[in-house]
């Protein structure tokens, strides 16, 4: 597995006591596999996705990046907040990751062909106040491709796009994904975006237990809600809110 958490248990102080987050979590992805989690706001998905990257440690388990423990930097991190440097201009945070600045060089050559691959070359100069949300959104996920990690990690990229941005978002990513052959695991709220891009989607429970739910429609998918894709958001609904998964804390 290229990525591994093994009996993952952590907890959080909140008003002077540590209250239990997530509880032995068991969670892997394999090379190239696309793997979404998702579930009710506050069960702790961004806090897995800062735990997976080394920003946080567990108080028990395990964490592997390609069987070493993950530190920072060991994979790609694309946070909540796209955090494009206002000041900054495309190519410069494109350039902003310190493992980027190492070879700065080289990477301004990868920068400039990856931006010439999604079509936008013409912006390199452009500062982000310049770009549309879905835009800036793109710029991010290539900062965070050019740390040349095999694992990526991102939290709700597309949160804040409109329904149509967000279409487009989708098959941006679906295709760039394929090309690229990168480990992905993202987490979302928009079951139809779990469904479209993933291999498989993790539920993460209230009580912290998680369950799993494989995708196996054919790729490419479609973008219009399928009855197999209707389906399929539908069973995800009815797992986020089963009863039997009430907290147990
Ligand atoms: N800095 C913090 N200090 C104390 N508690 C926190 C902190 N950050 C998050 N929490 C708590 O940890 C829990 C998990 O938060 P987290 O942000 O990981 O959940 P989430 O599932 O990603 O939520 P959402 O879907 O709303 O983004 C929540 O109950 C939250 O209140």
């Amino acid at each position: 597995m290229t990525f591994m958490m093994k009996n993952v248990s952590y907890s959080m102080k909140q008003g002077g006591q540590y209250r239990p987050i997530l509880k032995n979590i068991n969670l892997s992805a394999a090379a190239g596999e696309f793997v979404s989690i998702i579930g009710k706001s506050g069960t702790g998905k961004s806090t897995m996705l800062k735990l997976a990257c080394g920003l946080e440690k567990p108080d028990e388990g395990e964490i592997l990046i390609q069987n070493e423990p993950s530190v920072p930097g060991a994979a790609g991190y694309m946070p909540q907040k796209d955090l494009l440097l206002p000041w900054r201009t495309v190519m410069d945070n494109l350039l902003l990751s310190p493992e980027v600045q190492m070879q700065k060089k080289e990477k301004r050559k990868e920068a400039e062909a990856l931006l010439e691959r999604v079509g936008l070359s013409a912006f390199e100069k452009a500062y982000p106040h310049e770009l549309s949300g879905g835009m800036r959104q793109r710029i991010a996920f290539l900062r965070t491709l050019l740390t040349g990690k095999e694992v990526l990690f991102l939290d709700e990229p597309f949160g804040a796009l409109d329904a149509m941005t967000k279409k487009d978002m989708h098959q941006w990513m679906a295709a760039l994904w394929r090309e690229l052959n990168k480990t992905i695991v993202l987490v979302t709220h928009d079951l139809h975006e779990s469904v479209f891009l993933s291999d498989r989607i993790i539920v993460l429970h209230p009580s912290g237990e998680t369950e799993e739910i494989m995708v196996q429609l054919q790729r490419p998918r479609e973008t219009y809600l399928s009855p197999e894709i209707t389906e399929l958001i539908n069973t995800l609904e009815s797992r986020i809110t089963h009863e039997s998964y009430q907290s147990i804390f």
